[in-house]
């Protein structure tokens, strides 16, 4: 029996940090994010729509979407980040199902599922245990305006954009204190596999 983990956090919050220990103990990580950028590359049905709706100013000279546009399109202005939702959600959703099956016919014992909007696209369905990778407000937004070079009210805009992490600490089964060094994160990541007898 394997057992399929949804890995979740808040924008920033160092889910891609536990997502790479993963990797390197040779886990199979789904990445939600990845999986986001392939179903809008051109010709996917999601990248037409996109353009149907967001028009061609969002675009790069060579066709492909600037994302930091539509970002600050959507990341400011909820009806649009629903369009766009309704947009590339289903892609991604049919992407990371078909990777799951492909990984559960490999019996693996534990496959990660990383996926950011785990609770507010109500998809714990997916996955059998939940691991919320959690920082507090201020290392939140210290960490992401630094990571992508954002002034504080875009990152602010961001990180309102999602459900806050400490209603997201209500739903988790386990959690991972990001606050601390990469290393105290990974001694937390290790007990939690040590328990699920996984490594
Ligand atoms: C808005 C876009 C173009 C910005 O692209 P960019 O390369 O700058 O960011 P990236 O995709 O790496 O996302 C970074 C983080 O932003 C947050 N985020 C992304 N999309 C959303 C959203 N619709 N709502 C809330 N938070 C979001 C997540 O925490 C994600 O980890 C892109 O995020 C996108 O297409 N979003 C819609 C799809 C989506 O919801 N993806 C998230 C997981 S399915
Ligand atoms: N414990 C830590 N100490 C210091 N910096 C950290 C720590 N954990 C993560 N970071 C840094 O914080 C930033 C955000 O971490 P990371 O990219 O892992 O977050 P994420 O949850 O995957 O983000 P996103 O939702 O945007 O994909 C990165 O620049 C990362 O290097």
């Amino acid at each position: 029996m394997s057992i399929v983990v949804g890995l979740t956090g808040g924008i920033a919050s160092g889910k891609s940090t536990v997502s790479s220990m993963l990797i390197k103990k040779g886990f199979t990580v789904i990445d939600a994010d990845l999986e986001s950028r392939f179903a809008v590359e051109k010709g996917e049905e999601a990248y037409h729509q996109i353009i149907n709706h967001f028009g061609e100013e969002i675009l790069h000279e060579d066709g492909s979407i600037d994302r930091e546009k539509l970002g600050s399109i959507i990341f400011h202005n909820p009806e649009e980040r629903q369009v766009l939702n309704q947009i590339v959600h289903p892609a991604v959703r049919k992407r990371m199902l078909r990777k799951k099956k492909d990984a559960l016919s490999k019996g693996e014992k534990m496959i990660i599922m990383d996926i950011p909007l785990l609770y507010e696209s109500k998809l714990t369905s997916m996955v059998d245990q939940t691991i919320l990778v959690y920082v507090d407000e201020e290392i939140q937004l210290d960490r992401l305006m630094k990571r992508n070079q954002l002034s504080k009210e875009e990152a602010l805009a961001r990180i309102q954009s999602q459900m806050p992490l400490s209603e997201k600490l209500q739903l988790a089964d386990v959690m991972i204190n990001n606050n601390g060094t990469v290393e105290e994160t990974e001694q937390q990541l290790m007990e939690i596999l040590t328990k699920w007898n996984v490594i």
